[in-house]
């Protein structure tokens, strides 16, 4: 446990973090080496990196989805597990529906002016497929592109030993995608990046992954889009002595689970609370063979106390986590005291793994406290906006001379020319 009860001591939470996030620069040189390769020998590199990581040969089994195995994955699925995966996507899907944006336009005096906004039109999209596969980011992923209004849709998705995860493929199909690419890692978003001779270049990329997919996607940004960087998942809690220390423990030990990489960040405002939350952690962590929490796993999570609720939301701000939970008495004052986080959950019963499935936001979130300044993935990482401006005659000439002003200000006296020749002819 760490204590830090004056605002000067921060920084020993802040180098914990700096740390963390350092250490991913590490895979960088990895990534680059991975992503040329597939710039320039396209599908050879892809199958290449795919043999190497996902244990089956391309060459002879093929990377597309064909139709027959989306059969085979639907016929397979149980009828009670449709229902689960349909009660999920029926509130994500409504979510992003309720908060998909919309061109908007004011009026002025002999002046339209507005924006206009229209899906991009094509989507790359990573359900992550290495350790485990995620059904529920398929979701999360393929749901608000097609709710964006996206026409052209590719999954890339991790196959470990050459068979795409039927869940995955279930729900692809319940969304009408036909392209499904069994292939993961740097090497999938660099295809999505700069085409293959399988693989079509898309206009962006969106889905979480591993620190290889992580590092992919930051590297391939500014040739295509992103939703943001959503790596190795986070968790930080910020609790007081209402909480109870067994749902806190175990929320953390729940984003310990995806990767040893993982961020758990625990910030207690009781000493008492502090120290049974960590040994709680450790216990769990020691004694939960399927969780698969490793030594790195630990050293990836920190307990700090603190008596400040100021201090609280500093630690907050300097982590910038994925997921913020509050178990503390005055939920909605404390997030006014702060400014970034991917989601924040209120309350005890708004435990992480709901918003992982059900709660209708979307799972897939910025990490490695890039939530500093992006944003959920959303309808918005499928759409873009363009400016509209529409000026009558007399709305023209209410703002015209103050332009040709301007334009004499920078010396640009095409610019000026143009305004001036719909005034009086122009010179
Ligand atoms: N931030 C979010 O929104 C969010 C959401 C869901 C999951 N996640 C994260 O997604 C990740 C899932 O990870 P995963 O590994 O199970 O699946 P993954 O699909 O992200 O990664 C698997 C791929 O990693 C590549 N890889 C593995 N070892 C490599 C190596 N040594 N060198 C180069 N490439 C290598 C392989 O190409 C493999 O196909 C976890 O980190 C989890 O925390 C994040
Ligand atoms: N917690 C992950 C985002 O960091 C999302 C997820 C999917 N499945 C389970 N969890
Ligand atoms: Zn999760």
């Amino acid at each position: 446990m760490i204590e830090i009860t004056n605002i000067d001591e921060i920084d020993i939470f802040r180098s914990f973090v700096d740390k963390r996030v350092l250490s991913f620069d590490g895979y960088e040189e990895t990534v680059k080496q991975i992503i040329t390769d597939v710039k320039n020998r396209g599908d050879d590199a892809l199958f290449e990196y795919t043999r190497r990581f996902d244990k089956f040969d391309p060459e002879k089994e093929g990377i597309s989805v064909e139709e027959s195995e989306f059969n085979e994955a639907v016929k397979s699925i149980p009828s009670h597990h449709r229902e689960i995966i349909e009660c999920a996507a029926d509130r994500i899907y409504k979510f992003h529906e309720v908060f998909k944006p919309k061109s908007s336009f004011i009026e002025e005096d002999g002046a339209i002016l507005g924006v206009r906004i229209t899906p991009i039109k094509k989507a790359g999209l990573y359900v992550p497929g290495g350790k485990a596969a995620y059904p529920s980011t398929a979701l999360m992923t393929i749901i608000p592109a097609v709710v964006a209004g996206v026409e052209d849709i590719q999954v890339v998705t991790p196959s470990i030993g050459g068979k795409a995860n039927p869940y995955v493929l279930f729900v692809a199909k319940m969304f009408g995608i036909k392209r499904v690419y069994k292939v993961g890692g740097a090497q999938a978003i660099a295809a999505l990046a700069y085409s293959t001779q399988t693989v079509s270049k898309v206009d962006v990329i969106a889905g979480p992954g591993n620190i290889y997919v992580a590092v992919a996607k930051k590297l391939v940004f500014g040739d295509v889009s992103i939703d943001s960087v959503a790596g190795p998942s986070e968790v930080m809690v910020v609790a007081d002595s209402s909480a109870n220390p067994e749902y806190v423990a175990r929320d953390l030990l729940s984003q310990a689970e995806h990767d040893e990489l993982a961020g758990c960040f625990f910030v207690g405002l009781d000493k008492e609370l502090t120290e049974k939350v960590e040994k709680r952690f450790i216990e769990l962590a020691n004694s939960n063979p399927r969780a698969n929490i490793t030594q790195k796993s630990k050293d990836n999570a920190v307990f700090v106390y603190t008596n400040d609720l100021k201090i609280a939301a500093e630690l907050v701000d300097e982590a910038s986590p994925e997921h913020l939970e509050l178990h503390i008495e005055r939920t909605y004052e404390f997030m006014n005291m702060l400014n970034n986080a991917g989601a924040i959950f209120m309350g005890e019963y708004s435990t992480e793994p709901i918003g992982d499935y059900v709660a209708g936001p979307n799972h897939t979130l910025p990490t490695a406290s890039t939530a500093r300044f992006f944003s959920p993935l959303s309808c918005d990482t499928f759409m873009k906006k363009s400016s509209i401006v529409h000026f009558s005659r007399s709305g023209f000439e209410r703002v015209a001379k103050c332009a040709s002003d301007f334009a004499e200000i920078e010396g640009l006296y095409a610019h000026k020319n143009a305004v001036d020749v719909r005034l009086d002819g122009g010179s």
